[in-house]
């Protein structure tokens, strides 16, 4: 019998009802592949817990998850309760620096039984590699004087280490797939860290003779997403660029709620992190409506991700049969509950 040990943390809002609902699915994928078992730690580490404790996790919280295989993570975040920048950067973002997990693997594809926003989709198949320890996420900066003399400095961190490994990361992908990569660009704009940004990407490129490339700037690329998503296939983005691009890539799928994000260490030396790419939408929080396709898809990612490919494609197989019966929460214009969903796919996981 396998074992893989998780660190189960729910975070905030719809976080604490997708994760649970998630688990339930990979405890039947568990069960009728016969040779695996799911372990779980649970972890309460949440804006309410910011509010008993003053922090976001305890001090050992990073020495607490390291002996877990991967950390399986809702969302962070209630701007009610906490300011966003204390709660994603005392856990969330701090998970994923601490781990050294420096990619953020997104992709997005045209589904089955989903209705794209867009008025005449080709079918498209992506995946955005997102810088993910450094870029214009840095604390580094400042703030002085106040009123009308008040000072901010925000400093975007690019070094030559992360960069080149992002883009290794996105042309080694590219490999495995259709041979394409995009680099998301902003040299026209930014003039330190984009024009060297340039620079790497055709470095790393000339290594990788067999992949077409191809640098778009980050607006008229965003713009693309919509116009023409079908052209594209791995495209790598510092970590602002990346963030926004894959909210993009989530709406024109059909909704935020099912979009996946898998967090990676990929020196092998701390877990990775499998999160959806969306937040704890405090809007919908208690309704019994969150998706739970982006957790579920984030799971599919996390067996690929442990050697497990065929539950993955069967999870993912099962979302896809589940959403072409039509059973779909609001969010994707359909009528039905979280729980609906998730015993449906567990129907379909069964039926196989
Ligand atoms: N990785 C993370 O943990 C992230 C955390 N956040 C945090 O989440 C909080 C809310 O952020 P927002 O900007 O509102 O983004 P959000 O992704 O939470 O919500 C945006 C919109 O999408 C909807 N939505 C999101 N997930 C859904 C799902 N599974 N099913 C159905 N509808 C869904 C929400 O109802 C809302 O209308 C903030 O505290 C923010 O900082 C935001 C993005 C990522
Ligand atoms: C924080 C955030 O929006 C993200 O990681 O996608
Ligand atoms: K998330
Ligand atoms: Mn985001």
């Amino acid at each position: 019998m396998s074992v893989i040990k998780l660190a189960v943390i729910p975070g905030d809002g719809i976080g604490k009802e997708v994760v649970p609902a998630s688990l339930k699915v990979l405890d039947v994928l568990a069960e009728l592949h016969g040779g695996l078992r799911f372990e779980y730690k649970q972890y309460p580490w949440s804006c309410e817990y910011y509010l008993e404790h003053g922090v976001m996790m305890p001090e050992d919280g990073i020495e607490q998850l390291k002996d877990s295989d991967a950390v399986f993570l809702g969302a962070v975040g209630n701007p009610n309760l906490v300011a966003d920048h204390i709660s994603l950067w005392g856990l969330l973002i701090k998970i994923r620096r601490e781990f050294e997990q420096v990619i953020n693997v997104r992709p997005a594809r045209s589904m089955k039984g989903v209705t794209s926003p867009l008025a005449n989709p080709k079918d498209f198949d992506l995946i955005v590699v997102r810088e993910n320890s450094e870029g214009e996420y840095s604390e580094s900066g400042g703030r002085i004087h106040s009123g009308k003399d008040e000072v901010v400095i925000q400093n975007a961190v690019f070094t030559r280490k992360a960069t080149e490994r992002a883009m290794r990361y996105a042309f080694e992908l590219a490999k495995k797939r259709r041979g394409k990569v995009t680099s998301a660009t902003k040299s026209n704009g930014i003039v330190h860290s984009m024009p060297f940004w340039d620079e790497v990407f055709h470095q790393v490129a000339a290594e990788y003779p067999g992949i077409q490339t191809e640098s778009r700037h980050i607006d008229a690329l965003s713009a693309f997403f919509v116009t023409r998503p079908h052209e594209y296939d791995v495209i790598v983005a510092s970590n602002l660029f990346g963030d926004i691009l894959t909210d993009i890539g989530a709406a024109i799928m059909g909704s935020i709620g099912i979009a996946p994000a898998a967090n990676i260490n990929i020196n092998g030396k701390y877990p990775s992190m499998f999160e959806p790419v969306h937040g704890s939408a405090p809007d919908i929080v208690g309704k019994g409506i969150a998706n739970p396709i982006g957790q579920l898809w984030t799971a599919s990612m996390m067996l690929d991700h442990f050697g497990y490919q065929d539950l993955g494609k069967n999870l993912l197989q099962a979302i896809e049969s589940t959403l072409e019966k039509g059973i779909k929460t609001p969010d994707l214009g359909g009528r039905s509950k979280m729980d609906e969903v998730i015993e449906e796919v567990i129907n379909q996981l069964k039926n196989m």
